[in-house]
């Protein structure tokens, strides 16, 4: 058999409302969740042994291949579909590790729709979905990347919604932030706990929707990491940026911009003046 690929858009919390926390201390969430045109890539090899290697830019900061999401989303599905065939996978690592973009949900995820498609698994199997949330709370969103709503600690998804097409950067400072550490700075009684209008009403306009709904663990990740302030900052200073937000945990923020020409021309600013910072110009959707 050839072998089998599949991009891993990195995710993007357009809003990020923490709305409760669960008896075992997850937190309960709303969040617009979008993807970005960046992202790794994972290619399968079937009916070989099971086995890793990674690539990329990125490759030296995702830890052991041992420990990767992709052989734990592989471990995930195995132990809910008997005799699933795996084979050899390749990671391509283009997007920051511990980084709010969700790059090894969408890797474990995109594994999960390699191995579905190798074993004859159809994509509405409901082991399919048990095993992303096993393998974390960001992968079942991951599992089929488009626009969604997603609820309760990222189990439960929306249909899919459309919404304009929408351009930007995003920025990472280079920090890396574990999910676990901004969880544990929050502070509940500070969120807004405001809920999300669902489904998105577009005609308010998508800036004043967003800009209506924040990121209840902005103050979080700055204190784990001031650097993520400074992003914010400079994002929000530039010419014709019409929202600057951090993405998840952090420490990636981005800022949306009127067009594709304007993403690309701020994004070009960044790399010049921070030539330190993961700069990328993308489309959301
Ligand atoms: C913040 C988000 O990125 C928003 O999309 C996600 O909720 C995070 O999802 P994730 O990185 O897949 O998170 P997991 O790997 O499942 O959890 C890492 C740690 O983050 C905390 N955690 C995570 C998700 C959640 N809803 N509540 C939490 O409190 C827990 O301490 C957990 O031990
Ligand atoms: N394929 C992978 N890509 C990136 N990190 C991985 C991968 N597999 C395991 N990890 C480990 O997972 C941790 C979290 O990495 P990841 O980049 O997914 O975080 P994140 O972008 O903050 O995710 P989220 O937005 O879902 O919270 C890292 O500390 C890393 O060592």
């Amino acid at each position: 058999m050839t072998s089998l690929v599949e991009q891993a858009p990195a995710k993007i919390n357009l809003t990020l409302r923490i709305v409760g926390r669960r008896a075992d201390g997850y937190h309960l969430l709303e969040s617009l969740v979008v993807f970005a045109t960046v992202g790794d890539k994972v290619r399968l090899e079937p009916g070989v042994p099971l086995g890793l290697d990674i690539s990329g830019p990125y490759a030296g900061a995702c830890g052991r291949a041992a420990d990767n999401l992709v052989l734990k989303a592989v471990a995930a599905l195995s132990e809910r579909v008997p005799g699933l065939k795996a084979g050899h996978f390749h990671l391509e690592k283009n997007l920051p590790v511990a980084a709010g973009i969700g790059g090894g949900s969408s890797d474990a995820a995109a594994a999960l729709r390699l191995l579905a498609r190798a074993n004859g698994v159809l994509a509405d199997d409901p082991h399919l979905a048990a095993a992303a949330l096993a393998v974390g709370a960001d992968v079942p969103v991951c599992l089929d990347p488009r626009p969604r709503i997603m609820r309760g600690i990222g189990e439960d998804l929306s249909e899919a919604l459309w919404l304009p097409e929408l351009f930007g950067v995003l920025v990472n400072p280079g920090v890396p932030l574990t999910t676990r550490d901004v969880f544990a700075k929050l502070s509940l009684e500070r969120t807004s706990k405001k809920p999300l209008t669902a489904p998105p009403n577009w005609s308010e306009g998508v800036i004043d929707y967003l800009t209506a709904h924040g990121n209840d663990l902005t103050e979080a990740a700055v204190a784990c990491a001031p650097a993520v302030g400074e992003v914010l900052a400079t994002l929000a200073a530039l010419p014709g940026v019409l929202l600057a937000r951090m993405s998840g945990s952090g420490s990636t923020c981005f800022a949306l911009l009127p067009t594709a020409a304007e993403a690309a021309a701020v994004a070009a600013q960044l790399r010049s003046e921070h030539p330190r910072w993961w700069v990328a110009d993308t489309v959301f959707g």
